[in-house]
């Protein structure tokens, strides 16, 4: 479904944010992307979203180009930060990405999005008004309109309600069990235990770890029992590797 080969970013010359990455989600998978802060999760989701140019590698979403209007169709992306339209109210929000995928019956999918999120008093405020969490709110429930088979969430759940934190997972819950395949970058490593069967973990911009948790805690064995102590030790143990 999604694929990456050799993907290399960097905003400064010789300062790699991400390196050579190469993976690849099948249908279905959903991935926990996580690394200590500046390990380059948001910038690999930035790219696969085509937001970012790469400087080399190829990535492809279901066998198209990641730029490309079909790979767009099956992908949303929900931002760690995201920048609504100032003068859109947050129902404008939906209506323009049910506009933008020409989304014919788009009302009752947003009207239960925006109630799950409690956004129905809301609904007209201008995106200037929102507040932080009404803005992750309208992101998430835009990304979830359009019935996306590839879902990316960076931090999902930062800034959010308990009410609306539990929709999320709610969501993602649902989401896997319609077998739609999911990257969800966060620092909440229980999220990660709950929903990954993929574990992507991030270092100074390479993967040092691409494989299910399963595997992860057949290698670490029984001296260590949670996926943090596994995620100090892996993150430790390449930062002293690379000062070698
Ligand atoms: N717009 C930018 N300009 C310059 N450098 C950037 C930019 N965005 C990211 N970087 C650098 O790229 C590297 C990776 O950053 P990135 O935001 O991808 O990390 P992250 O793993 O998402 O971090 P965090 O957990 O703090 O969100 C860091 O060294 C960061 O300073």
């Amino acid at each position: 479904m999604i694929k990456l080969i050799n993907v290399t970013k960097s905003f400064k010359k010789g300062e790699f944010a991400i390196k050579d990455l190469n993976f690849t989600l099948e249908a279905g998978q959903t991935a926990g992307l996580i690394g200590p802060n500046g390990a380059g999760k948001s910038t690999t989701i930035k790219c696969i979203a085509g937001l970012l140019r790469l400087d080399s590698g190829q990535i492809t979403i279901a066998g198209y180009p990641h730029t490309s209007i079909d790979a767009k169709r099956r992908m949303a992306y929900v931002p760690e930060m995201p920048e609504p339209y100032p003068l859109l109210t947050a129902w404008e929000h939906m209506q323009f990405v049910a506009q933008a995928y020409g989304i014919r019956n788009w009302k009752p999918r947003a009207e239960e999005l925006f109630e799950r999120f409690e956004m129905v008093d809301n609904r007209n405020k201008l995106g200037r008004e929102l507040s932080k969490g009404m803005r992750q709110k309208v992101s998430i429930c835009a990304a979830f309109l359009h019935d996306p088979d590839f879902i990316m969430l960076d931090e999902p759940l930062v800034g959010l309600d308990p009410k609306a934190i539990r929709e999320v997972k709610n969501l993602i819950e649902e989401e896997k069990t319609n077998g739609k395949t999911l990257l969800i970058s966060t620092h909440i490593l229980d999220t990660v235990e709950r929903f990954a069967d993929r574990l992507l973990i991030m270092r100074t911009g390479e993967l040092i770890w691409n494989d299910s948790p399963l595997a992860l805690r057949q290698q670490f064995g029984a001296e260590v029992q949670t996926l943090e102590d596994i995620f100090f030790t892996l993150t430790q143990k390449s930062a002293d590797d690379a000062r070698v």
